[in-house]
């Protein structure tokens, strides 16, 4: 599923109207029809629905709606915002045409009387604003938008909630807050932001035959992709072909974060398993990590001091878990980064050693994978965690093309970035992961993926939607997103590949 731009929306509605020859009016026919059965698979015939109506072509939706649930006999108050005037276009004739049915809309008369619409109904069908939003909402929908979040009546939003803008650093200063949004032909990039996602409520889209973008530039990552590319181990395969994994972090004071790495590797899939670190660390982990093997590099302060002699000639290579801040990190990270020709992600410790010289990225022979959080990536940029989240499509986009890196930015929502620009967007997880340790176990499940046969696009994608669904399976069941840990999400990957029959 691709998730698009308004630009991108337009675009394409142009390009099936002007190349393909498909009718404005038939694409505006399919979409009021595709949400009134939307709508009606909620309705009975008692019910009393409102559908208000803006002026532009989100508005000739909602004349579309309004006929078709009229025509299937249901109670339909139609409100139109503007004077009749103010309608042009396809967004008209779809007006002309329920008047020509027969039907009747009321005008727009004052926050009062839309008051008492509100109340005396059951739905709400908001078709005031879609993707043409632009600037301070100004009346009557401000006051239009005040009534409809006041009052307690269902609301459902067609296309986008009024107000909520479709793009991306966008402030959203008021809008329909919808119980459900039906969304036309591909979700908008807003559905997926902190600041703008909870205006959706539960949402869903529906086709209404515009053709597919040229190019891909975003995506939905979900289910049936991870089902269609994930890998299955051949009958003849020996631990060789899975990946010879090596982790580099740990400190005296952090033992846990490798450990949790090393294991998250070994129970996603890796062959073998090194993990590199001081001896304390080793100490701490031998026992309970028996399946991995064990380099032990010198020690400064109870921190890695030196890679020096380290052989580095593995299928990937996962750094910066609990390495610590210091100054030796830095040089740690340069030399792996340099010395290394296989993919390696870069993770925690790692990223604030790479603030240092992110030039460093642009001259590896192999490719660099960042898994960083908004705290993190907002840092390596050099700008404000809001600021980042306002934009984190484009953020991440130019810096993963600028030094052609991939980018797994962790969220609610976690956005991947191939050097290419290319985006693909996985929704799986839930608050039960914001514990420490989560993102060590997830950066452990991405090194065993990439060294898997699979891309390493398809590698990380399916990397953090099965680290999210893991965590969905267990507080489902045995865990609460309370008392979930990071340990319980490597346990839990058992029956995550059980459940999916991966
Ligand atoms: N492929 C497509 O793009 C299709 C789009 N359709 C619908 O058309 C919508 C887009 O139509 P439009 O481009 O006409 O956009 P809108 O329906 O969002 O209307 C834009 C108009 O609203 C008013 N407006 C914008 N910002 C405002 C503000 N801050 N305060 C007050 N008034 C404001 C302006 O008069 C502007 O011209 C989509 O969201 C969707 O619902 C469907 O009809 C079919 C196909
Ligand atoms: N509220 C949430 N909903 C879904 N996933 C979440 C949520 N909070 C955290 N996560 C996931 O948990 C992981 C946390 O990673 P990170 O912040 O690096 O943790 P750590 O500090 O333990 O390394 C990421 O994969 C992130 O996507
Ligand atoms: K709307």
């Amino acid at each position: 599923m691709y998730i698009v731009t308004a630009k991108e929306m337009y675009d394409l509605d142009r390009y099936a109207m002007d190349e393909i020859g498909l009718d404005g009016r038939l694409l505006m026919e399919n979409a009021g029809r595709a949400v009134a059965d939307q709508i009606e698979s909620e309705l009975s015939l008692s019910d009393g629905i409102l559908v208000l109506i803006g002026k532009g072509n989100n508005g000739g939706d909602g004349f579309v709606i309004a006929r078709t649930l009229l025509q299937r006999g249901y109670d339909v108050t139609a409100v139109q915002m503007v004077p009749s005037s103010k309608i042009e276009g396809d967004a008209a004739y779809h007006r002309k045409l329920l008047l020509s049915m027969g039907y009747s809309f009321v005008q727009y008369d004052g926050q009062e009387s839309l008051e008492k619409l509100c109340d005396q109904n059951s739905i709400i069908v908001d078709a005031m604003l879609g993707i043409g939003v632009k600037g301070e909402i100004r009346s009557p929908y401000r006051e239009a938008i005040q009534t409809v979040n006041a009052s307690p009546t269902h609301t459902i939003s067609v296309d986008l909630p009024s107000g909520v803008p479709a793009d991306e650093g966008v402030e959203v200063n008021q809008a329909v807050k919808a119980d459900r949004t039906v969304v036309i032909q591909y979700p908008k990039l807003s559905a997926y932001f902190q600041y703008t996602a909870t205006f959706y409520g539960e949402w869903k889209t529906v086709d209404i035959g515009l053709p597919a973008p040229s190019q891909h530039k975003r995506s939905f990552y979900g289910k049936a992709q991870v089902q269609s590319t994930f890998p299955t181990r051949n009958s003849f395969s020996h631990k060789g072909k899975h990946g010879k994994g090596l982790v580099i972090g740990g400190a005296s004071t952090m033992p846990g974060s490798v450990g949790l790495t090393s294991r998250a590797a070994l129970r996603g899939g890796a062959g073998l398993l090194t993990l590199a670190t001081v001896p304390s660390v080793i100490q701490a982990l031998a026992s309970s990590t028996l399946e991995a093997t064990y380099i032990s590099l010198q020690d400064l302060n109870g921190y890695i001091l030196d890679v020096k002699g380290l052989d580095l000639s593995y299928d990937g290579i996962a750094i910066g878990m609990g390495m610590g801040r210091h100054e030796e990190a830095v040089q740690v990270l340069q030399k792996v980064l340099q010395k290394a020709s296989c993919p390696v992600v870069i993770d925690a410790d790692g990223l604030y050693a790479l603030e240092k010289d992110t030039s460093i990225l642009d001259d590896r022979d192999g490719p660099s994978i960042l898994t960083p959080h908004p705290g993190e990536m907002a840092h390596l940029l050099g700008v404000s965690i809001p600021e980042l989240l306002s934009k984190p499509f484009a953020y991440t986009r130019s810096f993963a093309e600028k030094h052609h890196v991939f980018i797994v930015l962790k969220g609610a929502f976690t956005i991947i970035t191939n050097p290419e620009g290319e985006q693909w967007v996985t929704d799986t997880g839930n608050p039960g992961l914001a514990k420490g340790g989560s993102g060590d176990a997830l950066s452990g499940i991405l090194l065993a993926y990439i060294m898997q046969d699979q891309t390493i696009g398809d590698a990380l994608c399916n990397g953090t939607w099965i680290h999210g669904y893991t965590a969905e399976l267990l507080t489902a069941e045995r865990h609460s997103e309370h008392d979930l840990l990071a340990n319980d999400i490597i346990e839990g990957l058992a029956q995550t590949y059980r459940t999916l029959s991966l």
